[in-house]
């Protein structure tokens, strides 16, 4: 597939966030869609990128990585001035302003996020029974037929609550379980529990996050909305010259 996507001839060039997780599939969709792709471990790769993806893994090691590795600090500056970030399970709890439920270490500090998403995230939201899953959801602001999107959902976090700034963009049934009992709810309480749309994707500005995997199931319509978000920046740039 050939790419629509690009502007002047020079392909967008898309960073993944390489301190953790799943990164590989994220540089084959850019690839596959026209784009540059390369991973980003130093702050100096930051700059060799015009956006980053945040990839699924573990949110309280990539967290722990992305400070040690000197690159939380830039991209909170690069976020501050508009730069664009899509973040996948992980890199969406990694992109919240507010984690619900953050991992605390031994020396009782809570993880930490990069922030820039008015957002609030559970993570492990779906609880053990749902821990993960696969469905079909609609997805607003999608390029092309506009059909479902197919989502896989690996012990993904749901957004619980939406500043003003933030546009939800794909939500998702789940039985409506009291936080208490996340993480632990039997089959008996989630046939009695009715079941609610949970936020699973939003968009806020140039800030892209999804709950789930859209990378492993040959779904491209998120990462080409993506490219989008790049291509207008880049754009916009250009005219300011
Ligand atoms: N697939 C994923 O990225 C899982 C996210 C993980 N549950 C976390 O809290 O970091």
């Amino acid at each position: 597939m050939t790419s629509t996507i690009s502007l002047g001839g020079a392909a967008l060039r898309v960073g993944v966030l390489a301190v953790q997780g799943d990164v590989r599939e994220h540089i084959r969709v850019i690839k596959s869609l026209g784009g540059e792709a390369s991973a980003v471990r130093r702050p100096s790769e930051l700059e060799q990128v015009e956006g980053v993806i945040i990839p699924g893994g573990e949110s309280t090691t990539m967290d722990k990585l992305t400070r040690a590795f000197g690159l939380a600090e830039p991209l909170r500056e690069l976020i501050r001035e508009g730069f664009p970030v899509y973040g996948s399970c992980a890199g969406m709890i990694m992109l919240a302003d507010t984690i619900a439920d953050p991992s605390v270490d031994l020396a009782g500090n809570p993880q930490q996020t990069i922030g820039g998403l008015d957002i609030v995230v559970r993570r492990n939201a779906f609880g053990r029974q749902r821990e993960s899953f696969e469905t079909d959801l609609p997805f607003e602001e999608l390029p092309g037929n506009g059909s479902d999107v197919h989502a896989v959902f690996i012990r993904a976090p749901w957004v619980e609550k939406v500043g003003e700034s933030v546009k939800v963009l794909a939500q998702v049934e789940a039985p409506d379980t009291p936080p208490a009992e996340h993480g632990a709810h039997t089959g008996r309480d989630s046939a009695r529990a009715q079941p609610v749309a949970r936020i699973v994707a939003v968009r806020s500005g140039n800030l892209l996050a999804t709950s789930f995997h859209p990378e492993v199931t040959g779904e491209h319509r998120i990462h080409e909305l993506f490219l989008s978000l790049i291509a207008q920046r880049r754009a916009e740039h250009v005219g300011a010259l």
